[in-house]
């Protein structure tokens, strides 16, 4: 292919003399659909929808699938459709606005030769040109003349006295008929030629044959537009340009000999030996998908699997919502009196984050099973692995944390009898959001570096087990050995529980018998800092946790992909 743009590249200066430039804008063309008799105005059939392109100087072919617009685009632009069905749009020849009525310098090709089959090659040309060239000025030699160049430019001295031929006459070959269709609209010298599938019909040597006499046409003052259908790659690589078309749009256009790059560039790749020309109609045709999928594309696919695999969405909502009224159960209406008061809060808030962290050790089996896939389909070039992890965070792992703690948090708010102010409800809403996401986070670090179910499960346990040891409930972190101290500040568990803790007790007063108890007091003999500061750092501690396990996550991914 680079061997291609090379040529290309080289040939870029061969042309004798430029043919003109076309361009078109904005071209919205459609078809009345009225029936045969029918008094009733028809419904309008769309065929091409605001197309938009330049047609310089050389070979210009028009591709894409059957019924995609090709011949209809060539059409407007050669003006041979009816103008009312042109919706919109204008075309211009070298700067100048032209439509039906202006004298154009071109011609067209149509796709079934129409030559007389009873006259020879010359006596066609002759007919074309006796019928076409102004008498005032071509005289009878001119004509003549203009006559044998063209037999001449076109090769066609040594048939050129040979009959076209009819079913009952054997005539000229194909290859020679299309020429003298060529030759039968250049003896006018248009510098704008339209052809509509030149090769349709001729064997693959003819049709490499016709299109090289296209090519020497279009380096000699002509701008040759044409249609085609997957045309082989020693036609494919004389384009000068590209116009890659699929139902009335323009999807490309622009040098064919960077098409190939354009489409590498947005993720389509073309296996080695595939002619370009197939690899475009496959991308068109959906064979071939792009490795460079966006978060969107690839998070189309969570956003299904999200709705549609339950493990993943519905019992999730349903755990929580057991769990939220489980722990409603337990610890129901918690009293306002010692000790109960404070034990049971602690012990709630303790069974709420429990719940979020080991939660995910079921979360784990799943992150495995998909890492195969994401294996797989990123080795494949399905998509990129940041594709895929944006769409896993934004649409699997957050919603799917979040949205089921909104049932989890009101169920056993109201049921445990807490604080009754709304500000204390969404902050705790927000600190188990934020656990649940530490914990998630975490687990999707461990899968994603663990090779198999039974390695994550464990890797996954271990920091879970410790992080609950050192969380200050089952503990008294201040009378820790020192050198084990340092784990309370990784603990999930501590962070959540320390923020619920000052969440609730913060400004509570509860009673033994006639004593008051101080819900700040209990705070400071757990060495909890109860202020502003003290309950927000607990917050960003579980955000920052988040956001690291998920980078470390996503360098794991990184390092997946590169082995494969
Ligand atoms: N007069 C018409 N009435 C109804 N539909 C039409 C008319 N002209 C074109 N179409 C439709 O418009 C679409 C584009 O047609 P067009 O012939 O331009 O496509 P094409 O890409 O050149 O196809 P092919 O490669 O098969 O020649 C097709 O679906 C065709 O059926």
């Amino acid at each position: 292919m680079e061997a291609s743009a090379q040529s290309r590249k080289e040939q870029a200066g061969d042309f004798e003399s430029p043919g003109p430039t076309l361009t078109f804008s904005n071209i919205s063309y459609a078809v009345n659909l009225k029936k045969t008799f029918s008094i009733k105005k028809g419904e309008e059939k769309w065929i091409l929808q605001n197309v938009s392109g330049i047609m310089k100087p050389g070979m210009n072919a028009l591709l894409g699938p059957t019924g995609s617009g090709k011949t209809s685009l060539l059409d407007v632009l050669a003006h041979r459709k009816n103008p009312k069905g042109i919706k919109s749009g204008q075309v211009q020849l070298n700067g100048q606005f032209v439509d039906s009525s202006s004298h154009q310098p071109s011609a067209y090709v149509v796709q079934d030769d129409i030559l007389m089959g009873t006259l020879s090659v010359r006596e066609n040309l002759e007919f074309s040109a006796n019928l076409r060239l102004s008498k005032k000025e071509y005289n009878a030699e001119e004509r003549q003349k203009k006559v044998n160049e063209v037999i001449q430019e076109l090769g066609l001295q040594d048939c050129a006295s040979t009959k076209i031929g009819t079913e009952f006459l054997r005539g000229i070959s194909g290859g020679e008929r299309k020429r003298c269709s060529i030759g039968m609209e250049l003896i006018t010298s248009p510098s704008l030629l339209f052809l509509d599938e030149p090769t349709t019909g001729l064997d693959a040597n003819t049709a490499n044959s016709i299109m090289h006499l296209l090519y020497m046409l279009s380096r000699n003052s002509r701008t040759i537009i044409f249609s085609i259908h997957q045309p082989r790659y020693s036609i494919f690589r004389l384009f000068d340009s590209l116009t890659l078309m699929n139902k009335g749009q323009i999807i490309y256009q622009g040098p064919g000999a960077e098409a190939l790059d354009y489409f590498t560039e947005i993720g389509f790749k073309c296996e080695p030996y595939n002619n370009p020309s197939d690899f475009f109609l496959d991308v068109i045709n959906g064979a071939v998908t792009s490795s460079l999928e966006t978060p969107n594309s690839v998070g189309g696919r969570t956003m299904k699997n999200f709705l549609r695999n339950p493990q993943t969405s519905v019992v999730q909502v349903f755990m929580m919502i057991f769990f939220g009224i489980l722990n409603g159960l337990i610890f129901f209406q918690i009293p306002n009196t010692m000790p109960e008061a404070l034990q049971n809060r602690i012990g709630a808030f303790f069974f709420l984050i429990i719940n979020q962290v080991f939660g995910n050790l079921s979360a784990v089996e799943l992150f495995i099973k998909e890492k195969v896939l994401f294996i797989h389909e990123n080795s494949s070039g399905y998509y990129r692995t940041s594709a895929y992890f944006l769409s896993k965070i934004l649409i699997d792992l957050i919603p799917n944390r979040i949205i089921p703690i909104f049932g989890l948090a009101a169920i056993s708010y109201f049921m445990i009898g807490l604080k009754e102010d709304v500000t204390s409800f969404f902050l705790f809403i927000l600190t188990i959001s934020l656990t649940s996401l530490a914990a998630v986070s975490l687990a999707f670090f461990v899968s994603a570096s663990a090779n198999t179910f039974a390695a994550a499960n464990a890797l996954i346990a271990i920091p879970y087990v410790l992080m609950m040891v050192f969380g200050g409930f089952l503990v008294n972190l201040n009378g820790m050995l020192n050198w084990l101290s340092w784990l309370k500040w990784i603990s999930i568990f501590r962070y959540g529980l320390d923020a619920l803790a000052i969440n609730e007790l913060k400004g509570q007063i509860f009673y033994s018998n006639l004593t008051l108890f101080y819900g700040e007091a209990y705070l400071d003999q757990q060495g909890i800092n109860h202020s502003t500061w003290g309950f927000w750092q607990n917050e960003v501690a579980l955000f920052c946790m988040t956001i690291v396990f998920m980078f470390l996550a996503f360098v794991q991914l990184l390092t997946v992909n590169k082995w494969k």
